[in-house]
Parts: C-alpha cells; sequence; structure tokens
C-alpha cells in the first residue's frame, strides 16, 4: 500500500480554487475533472505497454500500445459521477462499474445502495473514483465489495483525504494504492474533513443548502 500526495503545482492550484465557499457549482465541477485527469496520469504511470508495430506515412514504425490488464473505473455516487468525466478522457474505453454508497450522517456508517459492476473483474485493474476519503467507511465498503467479486489490482483517486480515514483504509487494506489531490488536518467531530471542501456531492450537484 502507498499513499500519493500529488504536490504537482497544477493539483495545489486547482485544490486551492475548490476551497473557496464562494465558488460556483459550475467552476467546482470543472475542478473536480481537471484534477481527476492530473491524477489518472499519475496512477497510470507504471501501467505496462507491449511492442506493436502501425503503418506510418513513410512505411512501418514501431512504436508502443498499452498490454495487461483492462481498467474498470468505479465512481462512487454520487460525488465520485463528478471525476468521471475527467478519468474517462483519458482512458476513453474503459467500463464503468458504479456503486452507490450514503454516508449516514448521524452514525457516519457507510450503506450500499447500488451496485452495477462489469464482469471479469477478477482479470482488470479498478480505479476507484471519490472525492472524499473521510472516515474511510465507504471507501472500504467499496474495497471489500470489488474484493469479493475477484478484483486484486485497486487504485484509488480521492481529491483530499483525511489521515483518520487513510489510517482506516490502510489497516483494512494494505495493498492498495491511494493518489490523492490532498492530505488534510483532521476529521471534525461530525466526520466532516478539515480544511476540506464541504460536502462536496452536494457541491457537484448544485444541491448545497446555503445558509442565510
Ligand atoms: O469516508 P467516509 O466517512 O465514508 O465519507 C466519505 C463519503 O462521503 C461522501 O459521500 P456521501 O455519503 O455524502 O454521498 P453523496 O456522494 O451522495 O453526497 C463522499 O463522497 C464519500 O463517498
Ligand atoms: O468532508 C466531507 C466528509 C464526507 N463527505 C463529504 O462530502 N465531505
Ligand atoms: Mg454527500
Amino acid at each position: 500500500m502507498a499513499v500519493h500526495e500529488i504536490k504537482h503545482p497544477l493539483v495545489q492550484h486547482k485544490i486551492g480554487l475548490m476551497r473557496n465557499v464562494d465558488l460556483d457549482t459550475k467552476s467546482f465541477r470543472e475542478l473536480a475533472e481537471e484534477i481527476a485527469i492530473l491524477l489518472t496520469y499519475e496512477a497510470t504511470r507504471d501501467c505496462l505497454l507491449e511492442d506493436c508495430e502501425v503503418s506510418g506515412w513513410c512505411g512501418p514504425v514501431s512504436t508502443k500500445k498499452l498490454a495487461g490488464k483492462k481498467v474498470t473505473v468505479v465512481p462512487i455516487l454520487r460525488a465520485g459521477i463528478g471525476m468521471l468525466n475527467g478519468v474517462l478522457s483519458l482512458i476513453p474505453s474503459a467500463k464503468v462499474s458504479a456503486i452507490g454508497i450514503a454516508r449516514n450522517e448521524e452514525t457516519l456508517e457507510a450503506a450500499t445502495y447500488l451496485k452495477k459492476l462489469v464482469g471479469d473483474l477478477d482479470q482488470r485493474f479498478a480505479l476507484i473514483i471519490d472525492p472524499m476519503l473521510a472516515t474511510g467507511g465507504t471507501l472500504i465498503a467499496a474495497i471489500d465489495m470489488l474484493k469479493a467479486m475477484g478484483c486484486r489490482e485497486i487504485r484509488v483517486l480521492t481529491l483530499v483525504s483525511a489521515p483518520e480515514g487513510i489510517e482506516r483504509v490502510i489497516s483494512k487494506h494494505p495493498d492498495i494504492d491511494i493518489f490523492t489531490a490532498s492530505i488534510d488536518e483532521k476529521l471534525n467531530e461530525h466526520g466532516y474533513i478539515i480544511p476540506g471542501l464541504g460536502d462536496a456531492g452536494d457541491r457537484i450537484f448544485g444541491t448545497r443548502q446555503k445558509e442565510d
């Protein structure tokens, strides 16, 4: 297991913009997608290549193509959808396995309400996407589900992660790699990440209740 906090200047700049509580929904969505692209680039650095040949303009050209396991992108609904287009813009042929998990805001327990996984998960590499890793309950439930279906190679992309949640995921699933734009300070007493982004799902879908 490794946790990769991506310190690229573009990532740090964009996550900084997202922290502004007054940022409009359109800009928040666009930034979530843009950071997802940058995280995907980092998380696929070591993908295997194989030699191939194409007909070039001046004759045959020896080149490379992706080899090895096919990818399934696994957005955790709802908020994970906000990163999906970004990931698919770099891996356009990936199959999508949607998992619906909602955190009970009183107990902070994760409850699964949807599971639409692609087949052959034992032959695929899964890229779970969810903007927020807070207590870790949601991510653990998602990884449990994928492993139960035979998936053995799992990477996770998050925008913001809490140290407490990372610790919990590491202790339950030490073989997973997490790529995050920021490891924040802590969780507050309601299980929200500080400083975090607030409720990422609400900000992506425009359902945030504004205080007057
Ligand atoms: O690490 P945890 O403590 O489990 O919390 C993180 C989860 O909470 C948020 O989803 P939420 O339950 O708010 O659902 P939503 O995407 O529908 O807003 C977030 O997108 C994660 O999935
Ligand atoms: O800070 C948090 C924690 C859980 N879910 C969110 O959307 N934000
Ligand atoms: Mg939410």
